[in-house]
């Protein structure tokens, strides 16, 4: 176990707060001690520089347990000899209990620290961050600001400890001009607020040490928080047997595209189909019929004037979506009101969200999928921010429906007390269209006959997935209908 690593993470994550609550009882019930906590730190993220093969290393330090886990490292480094240069931010020798003996093995080995002038204009291959970690509240004092600013350019690989300065391992916020991360190995378990939002990108590619006391934090620690991982994910997948006919598959309708706006609900509709669902119905503004047909003949496409024309419809779907390119005009307004009605299971997202709003009436049946602007109209709050996603999710699953996909990088999933975290690798949400085709990827396997929860948390992955693998050469000029031969390779 000793300064082991890996990038197979648990399907867990939990509050920063739970993690400092238990640490000491966890180490302890594991027969160690804080300190050799810290010791397991240093050596694990020693042997990631290693394997890195760094030579010229810079390590920055702050004022708390952090910067021990960084002096611990810079020990290592020294008796390896490998170039290292440790910049306090923060007094060290004011540091106390394990991060004060830290830093005084780290001078016994002949280290010494080192003003940040005199590291400008010299070239490192790795830059640490040892400066806040789970004990980090409110803003960066500008002295860290300045540190991390000289170095934003820099190509050296970056490695967050623990998390990056700047990150709340709660709840997500993050403060302007937090580390930007290559790489950050965290400690004893997931934090939750390192999955989602800019915490999730400011973060970069994700390892964890349990320090050998994982068994014994999980016995201790609560969550409500699930990390779910792609094995799991796929075995979620609708399995389709040889006899099956389209009529067992599902029937997902529809509902939207106003005057002029074909578009949106025609990707939701195709991810639909591909995703599996066995029959596709769009019901559309007459004016928009011929377009939504042209070229993807599987849909069975319906010029709607009047809602009672949507009665019969509705009568034959087993899952309605309700939203993209429906538009807030009477038109919009009268295909709402007749889905609202729907006693099925119902995906709603755009302009569905927006009269939804309106209306401020709970929707118990429906997926809700907003991105962030439209969580904040339905909690008729503009001055939330984008960081306080655990906050928004949850609030809306109170107020309107217990399943909310907060849609971003990371997508957040609550139903009744889980919430799942997605983290994709790149933002799906970037470009227009995805949230349309996310919405008909939830449609297509709730039709099949997932759970409202296994739907919502499948159909991210896949959408994440899909998007990952579109980007491949970058994100700019990636389309949402590019997703789709991707979506089709997932579902296999
Ligand atoms: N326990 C263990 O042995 C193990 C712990 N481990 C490591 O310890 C880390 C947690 O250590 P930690 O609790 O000391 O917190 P850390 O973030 O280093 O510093 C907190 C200090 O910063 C201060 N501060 C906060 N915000 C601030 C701000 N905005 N501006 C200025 N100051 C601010 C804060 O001040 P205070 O809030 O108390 O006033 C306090 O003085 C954890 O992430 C992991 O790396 C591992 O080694 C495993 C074993
Ligand atoms: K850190």
């Amino acid at each position: 176990m000793q300064g082991q690593y890996t990038h197979n993470l648990p399907q867990i994550a939990y509050c920063a707060q739970e993690v400092k609550l238990h640490e000491e009882q966890a180490a302890l019930n594991s027969g160690t001690t804080l300190s050799e906590l810290m010791q397991r730190a240093g050596h694990a993220l020693f042997e990631l520089v290693r394997n890195k093969a760094v030579k010229n290393i810079l390590i920055f330090t702050g004022k708390g347990n952090n910067a021990g886990d960084g002096f611990m490292l810079a020990k290592r480094c020294l008796h390896a000899q490998i170039n290292v240069t440790v910049c306090a931010l923060f007094e060290p020798s004011l540091l106390k209990g394990d991060a004060g003996e830290a830093y005084q093995l780290f001078c016994r080995s002949g280290g010494r620290v080192v003003a940040l002038r005199s590291c400008i204009d010299r070239d490192f291959d790795a830059i640490v961050d040892a400066v806040f970690g789970t004990g980090f509240r409110g803003e960066l004092p500008d002295s860290v600001k300045e540190a991390f600013g000289q170095f934003k350019s820099s190509k050296a690989w970056k490695l967050a400890v623990d998390i990056p300065s700047g990150v709340n391992g709660s709840t997500a916020e993050v403060a302007p001009d937090s580390f930007d991360a290559d790489t950050t190995l965290t400690f004893i378990a997931l934090k939750q607020g390192m999955l989602t939002g800019s915490a999730a990108s400011l973060c970069g590619e994700l390892l964890l040490a349990d320090l050998g006391i994982a068994q014994a934090f999980e016995d201790l620690s609560h969550t409500n928080c699930c990390y779910p991982g792609g094995k799991y994910l796929h075995s979620l997948k609708p399995k389709r047997s040889p006899d099956s006919y389209k009529n067992q598959c599902g029937h997902v309708l529809l509902v939207g595209g106003g005057k002029g706006m074909a578009g949106a609900i025609r990707l939701a509709a195709e991810a639909c189909l591909r995703t599996g669902a066995g029959l596709v119905s769009v019901a559309t503004h007459p004016d928009n019929q011929a377009t939504v047909l042209n070229g993807r003949y599987e849909l069975m496409v319906h010029g709607i004037s009047l809602p009672k024309e949507l009665d019969t419809l509705l009568d034959k779907a087993d899952v309605v979506v309700i939203g993209p390119g429906l538009g807030q005009d009477a038109w919009a307004k009268k295909m709402y009101a007749a889905v609202k009605n729907f006693k099925g299971l119902v995906v709603c997202d755009a302009d569905g969200l927006n009269l939804l709003a309106q209306s401020h009436l709970p929707w118990h049946r429906a997926i809700l999928t907003p991105h962030f602007g439209e969580a904040r109209r339905l909690l008729g709050n503009t001055t939330l921010n984008m960081s306080k996603r655990f906050e928004m999710a949850e609030q809306l699953s109170k107020e309107y429906a217990a399943c909310i996909v907060l849609k971003g990088p990371g997508s957040l999933i609550v139903d009744g007390k889980r919430i799942n975290i997605n983290r994709s690798g790149c933002s799906a949400m970037a470009s227009a269209g995805m949230g349309d085709v996310l919405s008909g990827i939830i449609a297509g396997l709730l039709a099949q006959g997932l759970s409202r929860y296994e739907a919502a948390t499948l159909g991210v992955y896949i959408h994440g997935l899909a998007a990952e693998q579109a980007a491949r050469d970058g994100h700019l000029g990636m389309l949402a209908s590019d997703l789709f031969d991707h979506i089709r390779g997932i579902m296999g």
